[in-house]
């Protein structure tokens, strides 16, 4: 235990010997190394069920991945082809709130790099704060605003190793600009671009939802939706040079006034992946089908 800057950690942060083993293990598995990684949100892990020729590896199975504990989770990679091209996908994260150090989160973003990921497609559910925004519409994701971040909470803190990158990593290019394009792109032809939007995304802690003073908080701040993961996700992916696109599923509208007698809920974030996920599984599919890689 090492206490500094009055927190409390038993965190080292990452260690690389474990991220070898984990690619290591995955390495002796797989024969064709993709270079698209898909993490799915709560309630859209159906991404995942459309990939073809699967190869399925469950979390526990994998050395240093820790399990998903969360309904809508389902806790295992699936490896095969996704709109013509070659994918790893994550049906299932890890969230903070479930108890798990910063870097843990973000370990199989590291993990990927070391499969030769070059690209990775996020979803979340998320909460719409903007009032502009419908249950069932995506938002693509321009920035993000971490709360559990600037408490401390930050999956490159600890040790850094320099052979994934720099000790100080920018964000400001955080969601690939070409990516975001094409996605957009990708949303018409799908036909789903009435339900785009471009927003920002806010993380917190959890596990509970937002107060109704913290959303109008939020609100003023300039977060358009707010949700409990990504943002681990994003930081280890673009501090080790993996782009990054990612896109919310409004699952609920955050109630931001007294008297409504309103409250959000899990079930009520799953079922509207499940109402949606066919549009989302097109816009996805739509995008890797558009995406040349280099
Ligand atoms: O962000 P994902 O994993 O999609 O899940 C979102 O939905 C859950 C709350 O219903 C929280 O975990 C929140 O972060
Ligand atoms: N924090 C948070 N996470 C969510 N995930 C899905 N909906 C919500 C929400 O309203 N708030």
């Amino acid at each position: 235990m090492s206490r500094a800057l009055g927190l409390t950690t038993s965190n080292t942060g990452y260690s690389t010997k474990k991220v070898q083993e984990s690619a290591e293990f995955l390495k002796s598995k797989i024969s064709i190394f993709p270079k698209i990684g898909i993490i799915c949100g709560s309630g859209l892990s159906g991404i995942g069920d459309l990939v073809e020729n699967k190869l399925v590896i469950k979390y526990e199975e994998i050395p240093s991945f820790v399990t998903s504990t969360v309904p809508g989770h389902k806790g295992q990679l699936v490896f095969g082809q996704l709109g013509g091209k070659d994918v790893m996908c994550m049906q299932g994260r890890f969230h903070p709130y479930e108890g798990y150090e910063a870097w843990v989160v973000g370990f199989p973003l590291r993990v990927m790099k070391l499969l030769g990921i070059e690209i990775v497609l996020i979803t979340n559910a998320a909460g719409g704060i903007n009032e502009k925004y419908s249950v069932g519409d995506f938002m693509l994701i321009k920035d993000h605003i971490s709360f559990p971040g600037f408490g401390g909470f930050n999956t490159l803190r600890g040790h850094n190793d320099d052979s994934f990158g720099p000790r100080f990593p920018p964000m400001s290019d955080a969601y690939d600009k070409n990516l975001r394009q094409l996605m957009h792109e990708s949303a018409k032809e799908a036909n789903v671009d009435q339900y785009m939007r471009d927003g920002v995304y806010c993380q917190v802690a959890g596990p509970n939802f937002e107060t109704i003073a913290e959303l109008r908080m939020l609100r003023t701040l300039g977060a358009d939706a707010v949700g409990m993961s990504t943002v681990q996700e994003v930081v280890t992916a673009r501090h080790c040079g993996i782009r990054v696109v990612a896109c919310s599923l409004v699952t609920n509208k955050c109630v931001l006034d007294y008297d409504t007698g309103l409250a959000p809920n899990h079930e009520e974030v799953l079922q509207t992946g499940k109402e949606r996920a066919q549009a989302m599984q097109l816009l996805v599919t739509c995008f890797l089908r558009k995406l040349s890689l280099s």
